[in-house]
């Protein structure tokens, strides 16, 4: 894969769209696409691997790290915390390299603030009741929490005109092939 000079690629959209899996399929076929692993003070769901899914941190340390600038981005989502460390990005940027993000909406927006010429990309579902049935068939939050994302969706999918790219999860292989391109593609201007 000929990937563009440095540059940051945000993906974002509602939770249970299948970011991660678009993500993961790319990664299936490219391994060498470098993708930003997160702090969280969310618990691990069964399975999930500290350091790979993501940094599972308490509190303390969040607050620690947000007080001593160690977040690009960060913010408040259905109860928990996330942020990106900032020292990994910076360093792959840095290099000449690109850098991917995984993150929902308000930190996409912080990114768009601090880094005009980031690449946003939405996910979107083929419909909301695709996507409520994605996200209650994954099984991994109960009915309330699940309720609780869908309504944060909703004010998601109205803001998808802060996006410079829409990609439609449809179809697994497509979505992917459609987001290796955005990867691939050299920036604008
Ligand atoms: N194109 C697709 N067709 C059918 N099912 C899909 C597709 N993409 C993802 N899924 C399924 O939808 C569910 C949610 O996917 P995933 O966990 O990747 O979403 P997500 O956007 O990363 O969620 P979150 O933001 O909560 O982490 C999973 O069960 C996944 O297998
Ligand atoms: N602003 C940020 N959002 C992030 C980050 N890492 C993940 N996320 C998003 O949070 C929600 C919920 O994730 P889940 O794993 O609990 O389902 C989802 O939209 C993620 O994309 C981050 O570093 N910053």
């Amino acid at each position: 894969m000929t990937v563009s000079p440095a540059r940051l690629t945000v993906l974002s959209g509602p939770s249970g769209v299948g970011k991660g899996t678009v993500v993961a399929e790319v990664r299936r076929r490219h391994p060498e696409v470098w993708v930003s692993v997160s702090v969280t003070t969310r618990r691990p769901r069964p399975g999930e691997v500290d350091g790979e899914h993501y940094l599972f941190v308490d509190h303390e340390h969040f607050d620690w790290l947000v007080a001593n600038d160690g977040l690009l981005e960060w913010a408040e989502y259905a109860g928990n915390r996330y942020g990106t460390p900032r020292g990994p990005v910076e360093e792959q940027l840095a290099q000449g390299l690109p850098a991917l993000l995984e993150i929902e909406m308000q930190g996409a927006r912080q990114v768009r603030a601090s880094a005009p010429d980031a690449q946003l990309v939405f996910l979107a579902p083929p419909s909301f009741e695709v996507l409520a049935s994605r996200l209650t068939g994954r099984g991994s939050e109960p009915a309330d929490v699940i309720a609780h994302r869908l309504d944060i969706a909703r004010a998601e999918m109205a803001a998808v005109g802060d996006y410079d790219v829409v990609v439609v999860n449809d179809d697994l292989a497509r979505a992917a092939d459609e987001l290796v391109l955005l990867l691939t593609a050299p920036p604008a201007g």
